[in-house]
């Protein structure tokens, strides 16, 4: 059995690619980095070292790669013959990679019958949903109508903490023990893909906004905060009893949210919190607060982890979660010169005012009183620096 994988980076290789190999795959990444494409090709294989006490480490067979700014065609037909298609690149990217996908699964068409499932597995809500809509955007109306028969885009969630690496072997990934990879079944065409670690479930959107809006919320706020008190890394973030508090709040307020919302049961939720807190602070794993807290514009968009589960919440309950709104800030303050949109942030600022900026990327009405919220809660962090 044949995976294409897009992405041959942290998530890619450390997760994905790993439950690939178990699961019977052949892996196929595709990549734009021709170090790491030559080093798969070389070796074809690559280790795995979980960060615990065990260090205990896997090896990954069974892989090759390929460049697809310098082999687009070998691309077009590796997805004519897999048997699976997945990504980790990156919601931003997802756009640029639909046209190649369009070609792959038109050249499958002519080829043989047989179905495919394509599944993004990105940090953002209906991320299959979206490369599905820039695929779909590429088809006549006649093609549109086989694509969906043939093809399909189940949205997935998946969480597994996996930092930068820093390693003399440039293939190793270090990688937390905890995964979780959960698919939507509804969307699936043919036979579900059997891969050791994946769960279907009929819903995605419980799933994702769960797992958005608690570890990718709590872990904003860790590194948009560890960046403002001068910490390098989440887990030296989550020991100062400030940010630990912070991030506790935020994830209490977003929880109350999602129970009310999906009718989680409460105390399942609060064991969650606690689990996603003990994950932050794993001492094996160094994770930078400039990887956590990179892209804030995506982080600062209207469906993402900090503003949406804030508009949520004000909706549900007619209160401001202020620390909610307190990471929105954080997030506002992030000037990082190594992060662009970071530095777009605050030029923004800058020329434009803050109220501006908030507008133009939150998407939130200047009137509400959550839009009024961050104002406040940025002037007193501002003012406090
Ligand atoms: N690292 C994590 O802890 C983690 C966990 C869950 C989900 N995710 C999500 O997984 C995705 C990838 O994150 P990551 O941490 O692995 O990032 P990463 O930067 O380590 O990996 C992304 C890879 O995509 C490649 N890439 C860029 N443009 C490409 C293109 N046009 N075609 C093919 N490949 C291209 C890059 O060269 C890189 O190897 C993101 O959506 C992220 O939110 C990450
Ligand atoms: O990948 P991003 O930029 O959306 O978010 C940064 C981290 O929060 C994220 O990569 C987590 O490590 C991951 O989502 C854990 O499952």
């Amino acid at each position: 059995m044949l995976a294409v994988h897009f992405g041959a980076g942290n998530i890619g290789r450390g997760f994905i690619g790993n439950l690939l190999y178990h699961s019977g795959y052949e892996t196929c990444f595709v990549d734009v980095n021709e170090e790491i494409v030559q080093l798969l090709n070389e070796r074809r294989e690559y280790r795995v070292v979980i960060a615990d006490s065990s260090q205990e480490e896997e090896v990954v067979k069974n892989v090759r790669a390929i460049n697809s700014k310098l082999h687009p065609e070998q691309v077009v037909e590796a997805i004519a013959e897999a048997d699976i298609v997945t990504t980790a690149i990156g919601p931003n990217i997802l756009p640029l990679i639909a046209g190649l996908v369009a070609d792959g699964l038109r050249k499958r068409l002519e080829k043989s019958d047989k179905p495919l499932n394509i599944i993004a597995c990105e940090n953002m809500v209906g991320g299959s949903s979206l490369l599905k809509e820039k695929v779909f955007e590429q088809l006549t109306s006649d093609e549109k109508a086989q694509f969906e028969v043939r093809f399909g885009f189940p949205d997935s969630a998946v969480d597994r903490i996996v930092p930068n690496q820093v390693n003399e072997d440039k293939l190793m990934v270090k990688v937390e023990p905890f995964y979780e990879w959960v698919v939507e079944e509804t969307k699936i065409v043919g036979e579900k893909p059997d891969i050791t670690g994946i769960t279907y479930v009929p819903e995605l959107v419980p799933y994702i906004e769960r797992k958005l809006f608690t570890v990718n919320t709590g872990h904003a706020l860790a590194a948009y905060f560890g960046y403002y008190y001068g910490v390098d890394t989440i887990n030296q973030a989550m020991e100062k009893g400030q940010i630990h508090d912070l991030v506790l709040g935020a994830l209490k307020e977003s929880g109350k949210m999602l129970v009310e919302k999906y009718g989680f049961s409460q105390e399942t939720h609060e064991q969650y919190i606690q689990k996603i807190i003990g994950r932050f602070s794993n001492p094996y794993i160094v994770d930078e607060v400039t990887r956590v807290g990179r892209s804030p514009i995506r982080k600062l968009g209207p469906n993402d982890r900090l503003v949406s589960p804030a508009r949520q919440y004000y909706e549900l309950f007619e209160s401001q979660p202020i620390h909610l709104l307190k990471g929105i800030a954080a997030a506002l303050l992030y000037d990082f010169q190594g992060d662009e949109e970071a530095v777009q942030i605050q030029s923004m600022i800058k020329e434009q005012g803050l109220e501006a900026a908030i507008e133009k990327y939150t998407g939130l009405d200047s009137a509400s009183a959550i839009f009024k919220g961050i104002v406040e809660q940025y002037n007193q962090l501002k003012n406090e620096k």
